[in-house]
């Protein structure tokens, strides 16, 4: 089986989802932003500020392909779609779902937040940050599910349930 990778904007779940649903299937999951930070060992906001968000891009790159063989979770980073040999790696070699969730819902989660360096931006740049990555997400996307209002258990089953008719 491909390993799943689990898409979507920031704040959508990936990481939260993720571990529990590693937990609950008995596998490991890879956060993929943690996994930079490790191997940098120093946090995503000082990678964008001190080398900028290309080289933050190909340090995701090559995470991604190195967990792309192996039988894992992958919680993702909310920009991995951003760029084009991403979204190959994630149709070719990933069984992907996509956490969908509403700006306003990301709004109320994220409020405060400073550790995600594109939330740190005004209300208007998210927003269109926002607009522009639903297309991204929805043509990786192998299987949507919806996030809004819904607890964490039941998005684990819903996710549950797509995985394992697969
Ligand atoms: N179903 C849920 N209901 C309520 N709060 C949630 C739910 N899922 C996640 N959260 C909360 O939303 C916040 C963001 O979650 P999380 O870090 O898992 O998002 P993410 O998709 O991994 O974000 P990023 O793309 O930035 O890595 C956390 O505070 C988490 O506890
Ligand atoms: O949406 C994004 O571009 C990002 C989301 C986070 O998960 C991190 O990968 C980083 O903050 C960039
Ligand atoms: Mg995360």
């Amino acid at each position: 089986m491909k390993p799943i990778a689990l898409i979507g904007f920031m704040g959508s779940g990936k990481t939260t989802v993720g571990q529990m649903l590693a937990q609950e299937v008995s596998k490991p999951c890879v956060d993929l932003d943690e996994a930079i930070e490790t191997r940098e060992g120093r946090p995503i906001t000082d990678i964008f500020a001190t080398e900028g968000e290309d080289y933050f891009r190909q340090l995701e790159y090559n995470v991604l392909q190195e967990f792309a063989r192996e039988d894992v979770i992958v919680a993702t980073g909310g920009g991995i779609v951003k760029e084009e040999a991403n979204r190959k790696v994630l149709r070719h070699d990933f069984l992907t779902v996509w956490l969908h969730i509403s700006y306003e819902t990301v709004a109320k989660r994220l409020e405060g937040d400073t550790t995600r360096p594109l939330w740190q931006q005004p209300e208007h740049v998210k927003r269109a940050l926002y607009d522009s990555r639903l297309s991204l997400y929805e043509s990786c996307a192998e299987t949507i599910v919806e996030v809004d209002h819904k607890s964490l258990p039941t998005l684990i089953k819903e996710v549950k349930r797509y995985i394992t008719v697969i």
